[in-house]
């Protein structure tokens, strides 16, 4: 280096650039730690920073252009589909994103032991393997039941690849989410591919929807209506995926069983809808379910749903969300094919008739006390109804609306079917009317052979697969016989309990839901269940009883309480109305009063008036008479400002002229007169 480009005060072995300069400024010692490794490594550092400064504008330049870039790639040269967390796709894309090896094998990933939207759960009553009393489908206790544990891809972009094309999945926060939004809600989903034809992401959508169903088959899906969670906007929501009930374990009178399953057999045959759609007939079926509550109305729609493979959409007319928008939005989301089971239809604002509706009269009937089961009070054309509720118009409207679906098969049920109006019933709207009852003995002795006979599959359990195999043929043969004989030895014994059971209830007294609860408390001791079956019989009939007083005195308070408050309106429209009349009485008094006084003065004003015309006739007439007549007059507008000041209220003097002086509008009350017209 030459030492004649370096400065006096400069150090020595390093050449002193502006570079170092401004370095020196942003990094305090640079120039330092230059010439020390200029010193020491011999290297110079001047011949480096232009590089660095480079390499640093490129990072610069490649941070702000790289989002640009990406984003013009992928809206010019990629294809996404976004997935609605609030809806099922999401449950059918993360369900199987979980089976994918990407997932698997994710460093960051998010574990769920239900894979469901957030949302999705949040309305689900029970999981999908789990009974309704919370036991699964073993019989295990939910604590001792493991889950299984899915693992998804934690937020941000990952890449797989699917059937030989390069897909990114992307998972991100939401940012504007509204903050009443679960933690887990707010996330958006996509996957994008490579190219603007997205067949292979719809063939991904199709495939995760497939082996979705496939894990349904066996089972009977159940969605309820319900609201979005966060949102008042209506929805079918996923609640359950219920093992298919067999038909044979509802129990009913076998014919109206079997003419129920031919009708809709018959109903859903593809050359029934040519039928239909050849005549102009709308393509709907309707079927009623009427009995007490716990008769089997809801098991055998569960039944029949699971018989034909549909999914069963339930909506409860008695519940927050069935008003009338709610329901038509809902009845307009049906698929083709489909069961819907519409709930309560003997909501109290349903059993009000169209008739009544007419001539605008008041239903004459008392609102019907509510059923065990109903939610609310029903609604619809009441008076004090909310807004927007259900009636039965409205009902029938949704029913045989444009929107609701071809294809479907309606059950409607009822404890009431004698409140219901015949619109409602009337055949196009239901078809076929099932009458369900209390247990009579052939019944009883059914519900009986249900719970405690041997049923195919019941002690798999506990058979050890290996056993089987180890066994030879004979041995095999000489099992299955012995397994048969005890088969027909327990049936027949079963049998034979189950008679003895049915003697001892009374037929057409208790639902088969209470003969039910009564043989599950006894699930493992039959015997117990017979010996027992005359406590049962009294304790049911005492707590009917008592439930009867107890629903009687609240009926009778509840009089009480509207009577007590009807007497206080009446006493209050009552005091209201005296008052009312005492102030008008008041008023007639004082409008008597200057009645009569006016009267009074004009008799007076005509007498004198008459005595003046005598007198003028009596003298030729001087300028006393005249002084006399304007004190007179004078005399009278006093009484008429004294007159005016006790009613307040304005009051014409008609024979006093006002006197035309500069001080007329500053009048101080007394308002002398100045002249008087005769
Ligand atoms: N006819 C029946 N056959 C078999 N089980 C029945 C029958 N009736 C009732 N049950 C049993 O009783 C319970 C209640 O029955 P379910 O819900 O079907 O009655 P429901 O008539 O729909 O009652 P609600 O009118 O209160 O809705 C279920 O567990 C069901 O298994």
């Amino acid at each position: 280096m030459d030492p004649d480009t370096m400065s006096a005060d400069s150090t020595p072995d390093v050449p002193q650039t502006p570079q170092f300069a401004l370095l020196d400024f942003f990094f305090p010692g640079f120039s330092m730690f230059a010439s020390a490794v200029h010193k020491y490594a011999h290297i110079d550092l001047n011949l480096y920073i232009p590089l660095v400064m480079l390499f640093g504008a490129l990072t610069l330049v490649w941070n702000y252009s790289s989002q640009y870039f990406w984003d013009q790639v992928e809206s010019h040269f990629m294809s996404s589909v976004d997935i609605r967390i609030d809806d099922e796709i999401y449950n059918i894309l993360m369900t199987w994103v979980a089976n994918q090896r990407f997932a698997q094998g994710a460093r960051r990933f998010v574990v769920n032991t239900n894979i469901n939207s957030r949302s999705w759960y949040l309305w689900r009553w029970d999981y999908d393997e789990e009974n309704e009393d919370g036991s699964d489908i073993t019989g295990q206790s939910n604590e001792s039941k493991k889950k299984a544990l899915s693992y998804t891809p934690s937020f941000g972009t990952h890449y797989f690849w699917y059937r030989g094309r390069f897909l990114l999945f992307k998972r991100n926060s939401k940012e504007s989410s509204s903050s009443f939004m679960a933690v887990s809600e707010r996330e958006e989903i996509s996957v994008c591919c490579f190219g603007r034809n997205p067949w292979i992401l719809k063939e991904l959508l199709h495939e995760a929807r497939s082996l979705y169903m496939e894990k349904d088959q066996q089972k009977t899906l159940i969605y309820r209506g319900t609201t979005r969670s966060g949102s008042t906007e209506p929805t079918w929501q996923r609640c359950l995926a219920r093992a298919t009930r067999p038909f044979s374990t509802v129990i009913l009178n076998k014919k109206t069983k079997q003419d129920l399953i031919d009708d809709v057999t018959d109903y859903l045959h593809p050359a029934t809808q040519r039928w239909y759609s050849n005549r102009g007939i709308p393509y709907r079926r309707g079927y009623l379910l009427y009995g007490p509550p716990g008769t089997g109305k809801s098991s055998l729609s569960l039944a029949l749903a699971g018989f034909f493979k549909m999914r069963i959409y339930i909506v409860s007319l008695s519940s927050i969300t069935a008003s009338e928008e709610n329901l038509a939005t809902l009845f307009a989301e049906l698929p083709r094919r489909c069961v819907v089971l519409l709930e309560d239809i003997d909501t109290a604002g349903l059993t009000h008739t169209r008739e009544q509706d007419k001539d605008g009269s008041e239903s004459s009937a008392a609102p019907a006390p509510l059923e065990p089961g109903q939610l609310t009070p029903g609604n619809g054309n009441t008076k004090n109804e909310p807004v927007g509720r259900l009636s039965l118009s409205g009902l029938l409207n949704i029913l045989d609306g444009v929107a609701s679906q071809e294809g479907r098969v309606l059950i409607m049920t009822t404890n009431h079917l004698e409140k219901l109006d015949k619109a409602l019933i009337r055949p196009g709207r239901v078809d076929m009317i099932v009458e369900f009852g209390h247990a009579d003995t052939d019944m009883t002795a059914s519900i009986f052979r249900a719970i405690f006979a041997h049923i195919e599959g019941d002690d798999d359990a506990a058979a050890t697969p290996n056993t089987k195999e180890l066994l030879d043929d004979e041995a095999l043969k000489k099992e299955a016989a012995e397994k048969e004989r005890r088969q027909k030895e327990d049936d027949a014994r079963v049998e034979a309990l189950a008679v003895e059971f049915a003697a001892k209830i009374p037929a057409h007294e208790f639902s088969p839901a209470e003969l039910q609860g009564h043989l599950l408390r006894h699930k493992r001791d039959p015997r117990a269940a017979i010996d027992k079956a005359d406590e049962f019989v009294e304790q049911t009939r005492k707590d009917r009883k008592e439930k009867e007083i107890k629903a009687a005195e609240e009926k009778r308070l509840a009089e009480e309480k509207r009577k007590e408050e009807e007497a206080k309106q009446k006493e209050e429209e009552d005091k209201k109305k005296k008052e009312e009349d005492e102030a008008k009485l008041k008023e007639e008094r004082e409008k008597a009063k200057t009645e009569k006084k006016e009267r009074k003065r004009k008799s007076k004003r005509e007498e004198r008036k008459k005595k003046r015309d005598e007198s003028k006739r009596s003298s030729s007439g001087s300028g006393s008479d005249a002084s006399s007549d304007s004190s007179s007059d004078e005399s009278e507008a006093e009484d008429a400002q004294k007159k005016s000041a006790a009613t307040k209220k304005p009051v014409e003097v008609p024979d006093v002229k006002p006197a035309k002086s500069k001080h007329e509008k500053k009048d101080s009350g007394y308002g002398t007169p100045t002249s008087v017209e005769a």
